[in-house]
């Protein structure tokens, strides 16, 4: 299922060149990055309130809001899902508590 991620990447790369009138991606790239940021925390709002009404469809659909908006922002910033996917795999089986306790700062 990841594949989606990457092909999603694809067409966000791709909207960097495209008419803001003709696509939503291009018209939030050609808002800056600010409204992408707007949207981000927008959107993060909208989940938190649907985990609260135990909706599971809801929450669902507002996650994928959310993604989609944080793959917009990588891209605005020429990142892309694969270095978050590789940050995920790199601290795949690492202990959340033990990485917290070796931290120096
Ligand atoms: N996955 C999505 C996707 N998810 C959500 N949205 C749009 O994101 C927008 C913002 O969602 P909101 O729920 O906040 O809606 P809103 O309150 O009306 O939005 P605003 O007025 O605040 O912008 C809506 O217009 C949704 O349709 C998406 N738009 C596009 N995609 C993907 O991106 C591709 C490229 O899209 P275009 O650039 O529009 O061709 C598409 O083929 C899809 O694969």
């Amino acid at each position: 299922m990841s594949d989606i991620l990457s092909q999603l990447d694809a067409v966000l790369a791709e909207r960097k060149d495209a008419d803001p009138d003709s696509s939503y991606v291009a018209s939030l790239y050609a808002r800056g990055l600010d409204a992408i940021l707007k949207k981000v925390g927008e959107e993060a709002c909208e989940t938190v309130m649907a985990a609260k009404d135990g909706d599971s469809d809801h929450l669902v659909y507002e996650v994928a809001d959310l993604w989609f908006h944080t793959m917009i922002l990588l891209a605005q910033q020429n990142l892309s899902s694969d270095a978050v996917l590789q940050e995920l795999a790199r601290r795949f089986g690492l202990s959340g508590l033990e990485e917290k306790a070796s931290r120096t700062t």
